[in-house]
């Protein structure tokens, strides 16, 4: 019998792309999917629907007990409310979540197996049955460079992020895109103008960015268009925000080691769903550059190593050349004056691709291939 996977969240912005994947990698026809809504029970399911075509009420705990696995990109109140209700109700079947919820429980593993399926497999054989995705800028990074953390290199590290609007969710970037088109609208005449003084334009833009409304800042809080905001989520209170909390706590866990030191500073940035970052890394010794460009590049099949040259940057290593694909791009790699064992490198990653997405259908697959 084809196994019943429950699916919630679906139409959200990170649903929508784990739709898009999950059919392009023929997931849907492996199982037999129930399509669930908070807000439309009863309405049409979509496309990839088979026998069950009408769309369940998502806090239906009787209809999420018929599933073997659930698969949820509905956001964290969602799991705060529903996961403890469907396992006190006795349900033990598979629970695979975007949100950051249950991460950091111990019977909860961070799912990432291009990086940790040793630590997946252990938790499977053990009757795990909690899956949750990462941080999207920790799996990004380890996308990138977990091969030096397998190799037990990394004494610790230091990231510096550049992350998108996305990571805000879908408002948060349309805002993004309506503030450059306010600031464009208020100096286009001037920009129309080759001979116009460029100290005229930068006058009426910050200006403008200085006096936007709350509407129009309603979801950043501040301006982000031409500007940058080096603080994301939660202040914790002692002076690092939960964003860059989650980078020490969760590398740690998905690679299920003691604790290497991991920090730095998380940023937003005006692009639009690729995180990147800067990495400084303390090696335990002295690696040549070649080696640790041949272990990162040998490391999984969607990391790439971009030359440490202006042109093959420029051209491979931006948002822009990485929005859309699975590549998981590392480049900049470089031995730093402070020292042979401190190195530099810098990459990006899709946050909605395998910082969000990707981990929970391959996860899915895990579960079916058993
Ligand atoms: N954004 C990100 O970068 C990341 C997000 N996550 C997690 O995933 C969760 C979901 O994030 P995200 O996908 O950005 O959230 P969205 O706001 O895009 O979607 C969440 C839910 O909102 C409901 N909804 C209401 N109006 C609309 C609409 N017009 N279009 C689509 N959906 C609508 C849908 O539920 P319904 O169909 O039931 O009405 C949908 O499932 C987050 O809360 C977070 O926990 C994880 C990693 C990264
Ligand atoms: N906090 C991330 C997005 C996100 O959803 O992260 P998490 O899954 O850890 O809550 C960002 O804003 O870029």
């Amino acid at each position: 019998m084809t196994t019943l996977v429950g699916l919630v969240g679906w139409r959200g912005m990170v649903g929508s792309v784990l739709m898009d994947r999950m059919t392009a990698e023929r997931d849907f026809d492996l199982i037999e999917p129930l399509f669930f809504s908070t807000s439309n029970a009863g309405g049409a399911a979509p496309a990839q629907a088979k026998n069950e075509k009408t769309l369940q009420n998502a806090y239906d705990i009787e209809q999420l007990k018929r599933c073997a696995i659930i698969i949820t990109a509905q956001g964290g109140d969602y799991t705060t409310e529903v996961f403890p209700k469907l396992r006190a109700a006795g349900w033990n079947g598979h629970w695979i979540d975007a949100a950051s919820t249950l991460r950091m429980k111990d019977d909860a593993v961070i799912i990432l197996d291009p990086v940790n399926r040793p630590v997946i497999d252990k938790a499977l054989a053990a009757g795990g049955n909690n899956w949750v995705g990462g941080n999207c800028t920790v799996s990004c990074m380890l996308m990138g460079v977990g091969a030096l953390y397998k190799a037990g290199l990394v004494e610790w590290m230091s990231t510096q992020t550049y992350q998108a609007a996305s990571g805000g969710g879908a408002q948060h970037m349309r805002e993004l895109l309506t503030q450059y088109g306010t600031l464009n609208a208020e100096v286009k005449s001037l920009l129309d103008d080759p001979k116009s003084a460029i100290l005229e334009i930068d006058r009426k833009v910050i200006a403008k960015q200085r006096s936007l409304t709350e509407a129009e800042t309603a979801n950043f809080g501040v301006p982000l268009g031409g500007s940058l905001i080096p603080w994301i989520d939660k202040d914790l209170g002692n002076g690092q925000s939960r964003e860059e909390w989650k980078g020490m706590a969760e590398t740690n866990k998905i690679l299920g080691s003691a604790d290497i030191p991991v920090d730095g500073f998380c940023v937003r940035v005006g692009a639009m769903r690729c995180h990147s970052q800067a990495l400084t890394f303390k090696l335990k010794k002295d690696v040549p550059v070649a080696e640790i460009e041949a272990m990162i590049a040998a490391d999984n099949e969607w990391v790439k190593v971009v030359p440490n040259t202006r042109e093959a940057t420029i051209r491979d290593l931006t948002p822009v050349a990485v929005t859309g694909t699975m590549t998981i791009p590392v480049g900049r790699i470089r031995k730093l004056a402070m020292g042979p064992e401190y190195v530099g490198a810098f990459t990006i990653g899709d946050q909605l691709l395998w910082g969000a997405a990707e981990p929970l259908r391959r996860m899915l697959r895990i579960l079916l291939e058993r």
